[in-house]
């Protein structure tokens, strides 16, 4: 790893799970760092919705913005399991932070990873992984959600093999601060017995290269309030040859790939908003009287709290024999869609229970377990909703039984 992380950093007390002592170093780095600069302004973030260039920035000097890019195109190439316990800490302090880091590394530079020439990644990577320019990825539209093969974004390539990208792109994380964009479009009709999801195409371009490019309306969201979502909309926006991402028409698979390599994301931030819900209930229980003693001590919040502590390490396991697969290079479709169907239900339930905990207290901004509750409830949306993992899940269950 050649990033500036500071690896002299005293390790801070140990997480639940074993690291190793590269993984402690840089775990407690960030923890420092999260603690004196993300924490304070979290929950003003939250009220204003600013989007903390300042601190994306010292992210990519730390080498948190290309966490699992190759060090030759200037990221840290850390490992999926490391990369995961980043992702908890940061959703610990600020979901909306979490988002933008974790989508940044994983979709944007993930599918530049998978699908893009030696060229490609030479020319985008370097700057995604330093955060000189922040990475978005054009898949959801209007009419197609859940069923990405759905989308009516379309390219037509031209005489001498550039391309004419027109359409709009709905809920794209960094769409208006993106620098880079990776972009699904439509550029062949599916072949015959192929299905709808062939002739899809990828694209990679930089902002300031093109014109024709421009930004739609930014969501006024739930949570993840400091996080920037916006609509993008292309006008006969030329791009040249080279900007084609992966193999003409075949991008639906490095979409599903990119899409899993996601998903390890996610269920670690909403594993990482459980654990901050779980961890200030806790203490919040402990010192909070009510008939003469701490509400910690009825045994009604002790077991619920014995609960919730048993599903999150249940979460972080399967998040963790998820990332192993990945970085064995073994099919891990099916594990990181159990990982993120239970980890971002526990995590939710966490950040609810947490609320009736408090009370009273839960449902103020006085106190940050609402914000937690309302960051949290997107990760049982975004990277493919609760349903669409079960029907991973439950296709590879019935593909199994039925051999
Ligand atoms: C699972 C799904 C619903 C499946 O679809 P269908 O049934 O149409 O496709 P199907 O018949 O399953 O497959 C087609 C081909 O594709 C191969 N393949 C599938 N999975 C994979 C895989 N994992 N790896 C490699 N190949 C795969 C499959 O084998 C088939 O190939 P073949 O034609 O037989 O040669 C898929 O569409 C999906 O997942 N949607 C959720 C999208 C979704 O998650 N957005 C989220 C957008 S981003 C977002 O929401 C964000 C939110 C917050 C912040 C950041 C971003």
């Amino acid at each position: 790893m050649t990033s500036t992380l500071d690896r002299s950093a005293a390790a801070i007390s140990p997480n639940v799970q074993p690291m190793n002592d590269d993984q402690r170093t840089i775990v407690g780095a960030l923890k420092s760092f999260l603690k004196n600069k993300v924490e304070p302004g979290a929950a003003e973030r939250d009220q204003t919705g600013e989007f903390p260039m300042g601190i994306v920035k010292e992210l990519g000097e730390m080498g948190i913005m290309g966490a699992q890019t190759p060090e030759e195109y200037g990221g840290s190439a850390l490992d999926t399991a490391t990369f995961a316990m980043i992702i908890e800490e940061i959703a610990a302090v600020d979901g909306s932070l979490c988002l933008t880091v974790a989508s940044h590394n994983s979709l944007c530079q993930g599918h530049i990873l998978i699908g893009g020439t030696e060229a490609q990644k030479q020319k985008f990577l370097p700057d995604l992984a330093s955060a000189k320019k922040l990475g978005a990825w054009g898949l959801t539209e209007p009419g197609s959600g859940s069923d990405s093969g759905g989308l009516q974004t379309r390219a037509v390539e031209q005489a001498d093999g550039s391309w004419i990208l027109n359409g709009s792109k709905n809920f794209i994380t960094q769409g208006s601060v993106g620098g880079t964009y990776v972009v699904l479009a439509r550029t062949d009709a599916a072949r015959e017995g192929k299905g709808k999801n062939d002739g899809i195409s990828a694209f990679v371009f930089n902002r300031d290269e093109v014109e024709g490019f421009s930004i739609g309306r930014k969501e006024d969201k739930l949570g993840l309030r400091s996080s920037d979502t916006a609509q993008l909309i292309f006008e006969d926006i030329h791009l040249p040859a080279e900007a084609l991402l992966g193999e003409r028409g075949n991008a639906f698979k490095d979409v599903m790939k990119v899409l899993d390599g996601g998903r390890v994301g996610i269920a670690a931030m909403g594993l990482g908003l459980g654990r901050a819900a779980f961890e200030f209930a806790a203490k919040y229980t402990l010192g909070r009287e009510q008939f003469g003693k701490p509400i910690a001590h009825n045994q009604d919040i002790s077991f619920r709290l014995a609960n919730m502590d048993t599903k999150l390490e249940a979460a972080r396991l399967l998040i963790r024999k998820a990332a192993d697969l990945k970085d064995a290079g073994e099919n891990f479709t099916t594990p990181v869609a159990r990982a993120k169907l239970f980890a971002t239900t526990v995590g939710v339930e966490a950040c609810d229970e947490a609320i009736q905990m408090l009370g009273g207290y839960g449902y103020v901004k006085e106190y940050p377990v609402e914000r937690f509750w309302r960051d949290n409830r997107l990760t049982r949306i975004g990277e493919g909703t609760d349903e669409v993992q079960r029907l991973v899940i439950s296709r590879d269950v019935l593909k199994r039984f039925a051999d």
